[in-house]
């Protein structure tokens, strides 16, 4: 059973608060940074691709956020509005804030990592008031996304667009999204973490990140039913952990637990797996499918994007999974 019921009558489907920026992904794969020339450029940031993953689903979607008044925030609108997404939420910085950058390192198909340079980056900047109480009001689902949490103001534009959500009874989803490069200390990332999640309807992050916001629990095990019980004493009522190439698992608050095995890929890079997995598992549920469809769907949207360059542009639709699935199950499609 689907223990998320999506507000009737609203006009926008999903919403996203958080950054917006800009990915440099190297060009000369498998080679570490060092020995990388050249780099191709795509919006990026993890809500901003869940929401694009939405909107290529065929989603009505719109984002809040803050850009920097330069030809990076520039081009990321113009990707917004190319793409259908509705960018009347996100406001300009006039400070001279910068937008942030993830330059990514693809030494292997499993060895990938992100240089961050986000220092004074403008999606930070984000205030309380900025927050556009009309588009929470319209929407059925609002995500956050825990890198918006880690320095004020933007952490209080995230708390502000939760009361806005709960007050018009939009759906509250939170991807972890744990990059610990924006944090001061790990005691502050589990408060603030843990704080947020309270009022989430739908958690979804890796083992790992449910580990960091576990420093102040006992879960010797790592048990992820362990993890998830917690939440279902607050507002829960779907937490998912991701475990990689292993799979995932969902649990709900009537002690059932789902699990999802990961399709395979021919791995460019591992980055943006978690973004593609949250917009194809959000889009089945929102299409009233079970948890399990909703987190095979969510894999195999996955897989599609680490098989590819770019984590935003390679968001697919969803006649795209589906016929990665078929083609999975006719055993069309192996692993790298
Ligand atoms: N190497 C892989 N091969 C196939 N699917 C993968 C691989 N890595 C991740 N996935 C898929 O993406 C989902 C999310 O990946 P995960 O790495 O757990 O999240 P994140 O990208 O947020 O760290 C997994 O549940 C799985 O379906
Ligand atoms: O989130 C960022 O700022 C960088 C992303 O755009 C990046 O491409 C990425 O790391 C995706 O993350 P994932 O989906 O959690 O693997």
């Amino acid at each position: 059973m689907n223990p998320i019921a999506f507000p009737a009558g609203k006009p926008i489907d999903f919403a996203a608060i958080g950054r917006l920026c800009i990915d440099l992904n190297a060009n000369e794969i498998n080679r570490p940074m060092e020995e990388t020339m050249t780099f191709t450029k795509y919006v990026g940031g993890s809500p901003a691709n869940i929401t694009i993953g939405m909107a290529r689903l065929g989603m009505k979607t719109s984002f809040i956020g803050k850009i920097a008044d330069d030809q990076m925030g520039r081009f990321i609108i113009h990707y917004l509005d190319k793409n259908g997404i509705d960018a009347s939420g996100v406001v300009t910085d006039r400070t001279g804030a910068v937008t942030g950058l993830a330059f990514t390192e693809i030494k292997s198909p499993t060895d990938c990592s992100i240089l961050m340079y986000r220092d004074n980056a403008a999606d930070l900047l984000l205030t309380a008031a900025e927050v556009s109480e009309e588009i929470i009001a319209g929407t059925k689902v609002l995500l956050i996304s825990g890198t918006a949490l880690a320095q004020s103001p933007s952490r209080e534009a995230v708390f502000q667009s939760l009361q806005y959500a709960r007050k018009h009874g939009a759906v509250i989803a939170f991807d972890l999204d744990y990059r610990p490069y924006t944090w001061v200390s790990p005691e502050e990332t589990a408060v603030y973490y843990n704080l947020a999640a309270e009022w989430c309807d739908i958690i979804l992050g890796t083992r790992e990140e449910f580990d960091m916001m576990e420093r102040f629990e006992h879960n010797p095990e790592r048990s992820d039913q362990v993890t998830a019980a917690k939440w279902f004493n607050h507002a829960a009522g779907i937490v998912i952990i991701k475990h990689g190439k292993e799979g995932s698992i969902a649990y709900t608050p009537d002690g059932a637990s789902h699990r999802a095995e990961s399709y395979p890929a021919k791995v460019v890079k591992t980055f943006g797996a978690g973004d593609s997995y949250a917009a194809g598992f959000l889009y089945g549920i929102m299409q009233g499918w079970d948890i399990k469809r909703s987190m095979s769907f969510g894999s195999a949207a996955a897989s599609i994007v680490i098989s590819s360059h770019s984590c935003s542009d390679a968001m697919p639709g969803a006649d795209q999974v589906q016929d990665y699935i078929l083609r999975c199950e006719r055993g069309e499609i192996t692993a790298s």
